[in-house]
């Protein structure tokens, strides 16, 4: 029988975690804080923002929004990073990507306090991971580690092939995985549009992490017997339905779970882990700035 891996479940669980941690912080006066920054008219970007809100509010995070109008000069993005950083009741900080195409993303990153950097994208915070000691863990490798834990699906001695190589999913995922710690200790192979023979490269693989942004592209001819695979990709597909569209994963779910021992769904897999770890991430960032020690689950 194959596992569907219940990511709405797993992510529940940290969010019930993160009470203890909470209250540590309540008991010194301290409400974690998350401004989420939103320059963007598209829809699939301001109903995970959205999302992230009502998250905040589950668990006791006072969450403010920014919405800047994306048709704004990049300064005004820049002034309101700026704010927010010499805000001291700001702990965390999450500009939604992706940008309009006359601001520059990489200003942006650099520009995020790191200290406030809940998505973990600064690149002092990518050099920490990089060379082994994390601050921030970026929120969807992070969850997709919690994710296998909670499946009870070992890394240590696997062979893991992802496929993506982007700055938010593909390469933090690889890092985290190569890590010498309990979640890490795979051997990693990234794949990405210029790979050749992707099919051998994910056949030979005990877990295949999908993350390339093409609907159903793996398919279980692709995977062999017994393998994880989790699903990263959320692709919105039209199709005849209330709101016009769909959601698929990069894989194509009935042909995989044929093959695979475990599998996350899309939706209800990989995102709300994503969604889990960035509370976890500002729960962090609110123990160390006020100084609280908290226990993270
Ligand atoms: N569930 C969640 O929480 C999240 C889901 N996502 C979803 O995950 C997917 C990936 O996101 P993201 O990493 O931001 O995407 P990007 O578009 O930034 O990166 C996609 C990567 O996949 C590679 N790729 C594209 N086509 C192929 C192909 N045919 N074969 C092999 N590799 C390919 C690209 O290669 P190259 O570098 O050569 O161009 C690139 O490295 C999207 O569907 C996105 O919506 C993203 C973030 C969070
Ligand atoms: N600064 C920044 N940080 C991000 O972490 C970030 C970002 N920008 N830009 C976009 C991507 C994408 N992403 C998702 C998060 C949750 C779901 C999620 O919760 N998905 C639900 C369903 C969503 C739905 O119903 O549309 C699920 O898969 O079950 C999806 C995608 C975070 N991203």
């Amino acid at each position: 029988m194959t596992e569907i891996i219940d990511g709405n479940a797993v992510a529940a669980e940290i969010r019930a975690g993160l009470a203890d941690g909470i209250a540590t912080l309540a008991d010194a006066g301290v409400t974690p804080c998350l401004a989420t920054v939103l320059m963007s008219d598209d829809p699939a970007s301001q109903t995970y923002v959205s999302m992230k809100h009502s998250d905040c509010e589950e668990v006791g995070i006072e969450a403010r929004d920014y919405e800047i109008d994306p048709e704004a000069p990049a300064d005004d993005l820049y002034a309101t990073i700026d704010d927010l950083n010499a805000d001291p009741s700001v702990h965390g900080i999450l500009v939604q990507m992706p940008l309009p195409d006359h601001v520059d993303e990489r200003e942006v990153l650099r520009r995020i306090d790191p200290a406030k950097d809940v998505d973990g994208f600064h690149p002092e915070n990518v050099g920490r991971l990089v060379a082994g000691h994390p601050r921030f863990k970026p929120c969807t490798p992070h969850g997709i580690q919690k994710l296998l834990a909670a499946a009870d699906v070992e890394t240590e001695g696997a062979d893991v092939v992802v496929v993506g190589r982007s700055n938010i999913v593909g390469k933090p995922m690889a890092n985290l995985l190569i890590q010498k710690s309990k979640l890490g200790n795979a051997t990693v192979t990234v794949c990405h549009s210029r790979t050749t023979d992707l099919a051998a490269k994910t056949r030979a693989a005990d877990v295949v992490v999908a993350a390339a942004g093409v609907p159903e592209m793996i398919d279980g001819e692709m995977l062999s017997e017994g393998c994880v695979v989790v699903d990263v990709g959320i692709n919105r597909v039209e199709a005849d339905t209330e709101k016009g569209y769909e959601l698929v994963g990069d894989v194509d779910f009935e042909s995989a779970k044929e093959k695979a021992s475990a599998i996350t769904p899309v939706p209800g897999g990989v995102g709300p882990m994503t969604r889990a770890m960035l509370l976890w991430n500002t729960v962090k960032a609110a123990g160390d700035a006020e100084a609280v020690d908290v226990e993270l689950p």
